[in-house]
């Protein structure tokens, strides 16, 4: 019998059922705009080697195909949705809107930017385009400017697919990114989710101009239960209107807003706890049993029941319906727990129930992770963690399997 090559039907009920469809983005030029001066505000802790992140995404794609997950990747499903005349459109006008091109600068980047096919334009929408590209333009914001300067931003933590949107069920959760540096890289997900022949005509919820909510911070933990961090980057607002969306439409039955410390090391809730299991976690242990939730279920009239806080595993379990969500012992000293932590040791990727992709690096962590019965698929990110993101954050799940 011929393979059956008919893509799996978009929807995420879970953390950890079997995965058939992810979306990546594999680090390109954006990475090679990264300097000295300016890998803060775009939110590198470093500069990658940029070949060598594009042998270690390679290896990390190989790695989830060899086990059956279609890969695809945002700058293709950019490129193709830009054939669309109606998107490409829509594409310029989210790009040059706003109060700092200036007229004269706006309208001569029309012009630039009319000549380039789709996957050129979506190259320059991802890696952005610098004042020494572009030709004379009569513009005062570029006589002022550098020859690095950029009038189209570069988005180096693309990388990151899992923040710019998030499935909930069998919809694309649109989000809306709270650093400037990212905040760009949300028209590109609306975009693909709103045109492309694959996604067009499925409903988006959220939006890039709502309140601020990051896919980071978005764990599936069961079908209809959401566990939603709430720091840096997630705020109580966008945790509230997130979950009044997926009430309304029957998509969950309760929410679990999970504040978490205000720092870089856990700007979203995945950096320190990601599922490994139906009913298991592994969870950074030096914030393990401090970590508190405060449960969001719908009431009458479209309004939110608020319940006390609780420990989270408690209120995960409750709402999961098990007795207990396990914490899987990582057993590391605190040094060693904050070294593998900041290397997104607790930043897995499930692609199925006790299968989880992991960074080698955290030797100690995934010597753990297999001690508790998970199968981890070790791959290198010497240089695709100096942005801060591992193997869960690295990677958007579209459809994976009921469980
Ligand atoms: N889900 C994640 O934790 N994503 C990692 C995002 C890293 C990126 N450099 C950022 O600061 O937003």
């Amino acid at each position: 019998m011929p393979e059956d090559t008919t893509p799996a039907a978009p929807g995420v009920a879970s953390e950890v059922g079997r995965l058939r469809t992810v979306m990546l983005h594999r680090p390109g030029n954006e990475l090679r705009r990264l300097t000295p001066r300016n890998n803060d505000v775009l939110l590198f802790d470093g500069l990658p080697w940029v070949d060598r992140a594009q042998d270690e995404h390679d290896a990390f794609a190989a790695a989830l195909r060899t086990h059956g997950v279609e890969v695809l990747y945002l700058t293709e499903l950019l490129a193709e949705t830009l054939a669309d005349p109606a998107a490409r459109a829509e594409a310029m006008d989210r790009t040059l809107t706003g109060i700092r091109l200036g007229d004269s600068l706006r309208a001569y980047l029309e012009g630039f930017l009319a000549d380039h096919d789709p996957a050129q334009l979506a190259e320059v929408l991802t890696a952005g385009l610098a004042v020494a590209e572009i030709g004379r333009t009569k513009s005062l914001v570029t006589a002022l400017s550098g020859p690095e300067d950029f009038v189209i931003e570069p988005l180096p933590n693309l990388l990151f697919t899992r923040d710019s949107s998030v499935w909930v069920q069998d919809r694309p959760v649109v989000t809306s990114l709270a650093m400037p540096a990212r905040r760009r890289e949300t028209q590109l997900t609306d975009l693909v989710y709103g045109f492309h022949p694959r996604f067009g005509g499925t409903e988006r919820l959220h939006g890039p101009d709502r309140e601020f909510l990051e896919g980071g911070d978005v764990l599936a933990l069961a079908d209809g239960v959401l566990a939603v961090g709430v720091g840096e980057r997630t705020r109580p607002a966008g945790v509230e209107r997130l979950a009044r969306s997926v009430f309304e439409r029957g998509l969950a039955r309760t929410v679990l807003a999970v504040p978490i410390d205000q720092d870089r090391a856990t700007m979203h809730l995945d950096t320190i706890c990601t599922m490994v299991d139906v009913d298991a976690v592994v969870m950074y242990p030096n914030v393990a049993h401090r970590l508190a939730a405060v449960a969001v279920r719908p009431g009458a009239d479209g309004e939110l029941l608020i319940s006390e806080t609780a420990p989270f595993v408690v209120a995960a379990a409750e709402a999961m319906g098990i007795d207990e969500l396990r914490v899987i012992d990582t057993g590391l000293d605190p040094i060693t727990a904050e070294r593998e932590q900041w290397d997104d040791g607790n930043n897995t990727l499930a692609i199925g129930p006790k299968l989880a992709v992991a960074y080698e690096r955290n030797v100690e962590t995934n010597s753990r992770l297999e001690a508790a019965g998970i199968e981890v698929i070790r791959i290198a990110g010497s240089e695709l963690g100096s942005g801060r993101g591992g193997p869960r954050c690295m990677s958007c799940p579209i459809s994976r399997d009921a469980l």
